[in-house]
């Protein structure tokens, strides 16, 4: 259990918060790709992380050696505007990161357990810990996709799981969804909290001070490098 509070930095404009983390992930990967030959990059989806992403998609370090992955999936195809790999795609994978491979969670098979064990053999691949992950949060206390009613949640929480990736069944989800599991997660060199306006604020406030542990606060106190907050109003 991480013994360190979170760390918040509070911004003055959501541009400003996405030039300074764009800055701060760069540094990472390239940290990453100074010492061990390459950078290994987890970016979540929803609506929040465009802007990030577009000032990222332009900084300039070895984008061919970085590897992006996904924190999580709709589990629909790129074509569907729910794709978290269609806005990742559209935002982050241009400009410089272009040359950047990446990884998706989501295959063309009808189950999404099939999917799920498809990525994972293709994760297993990747030279993990990840240099760098930012996750987002819900106003439920979900990120990534551990909805506090997710069927598999103890499963996904399990600090000691072995699993990189796992299909995720929760009735808020919306439909079926594949995401990195909580140690994949938490043993990255560089882990950010990527928030925005005061619902989302008062929300993890709420939940750092609750009783139960909603699955954002699982993550912050697993987090062996700790976690920064981002915030903007
Ligand atoms: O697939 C997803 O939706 C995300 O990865 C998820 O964990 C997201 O970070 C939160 O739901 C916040 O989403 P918004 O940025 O849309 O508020």
């Amino acid at each position: 259990m991480a013994d360190h509070e979170p760390m918040w930095t509070v911004f003055d404009s959501r541009e400003t918060l996405a030039e300074t983390l764009a800055e701060a992930v760069a540094a990472a990967l390239e940290d990453g790709i100074d010492e061990r030959g390459y950078g290994l990059l987890a970016v979540s989806g929803g609506s929040t992380p465009a802007r990030f992403m577009q000032a990222l998609s332009g900084k300039p370090l070895d984008w061919s050696k970085v590897t992006v992955v996904q924190v999580d999936e709709r589990f629909v195809p790129e074509t569907s505007p729910r794709s978290n790999a269609g806005l990742a795609k559209t935002n982050l994978l241009q400009n410089d990161a272009a040359a950047a491979s990446f990884v998706t969670l989501y295959r063309d098979v009808a189950e999404v357990a099939a999917s799920a064990d498809s990525a994972e053999a293709e994760l297993a691949t990747l030279p993990w810990p990840l240099d760098a992950v930012i996750l987002g949060m819900g106003p439920d206390g979900h990120t990534a996709s551990f909805f506090p009613d997710a069927k598999e949640l103890p499963q996904l929480l399990d600090p000691a799981g072995t699993r990189s990736v796992m299909a995720v069944h929760a009735e808020s989800a919306g439909e079926p969804r594949l995401t990195l599991t909580l140690p994949r997660l938490v043993s990255a060199r560089f882990l950010a909290l990527h928030i925005e306006g005061e619902e989302k604020r008062f929300a993890l406030e709420a939940a750092l001070a609750a009783d139960t542990i909603l699955p954002i606060r699982a993550v912050i106190e697993n987090a062996a490098e700790g976690i920064e907050i981002f915030w903007a109003p």
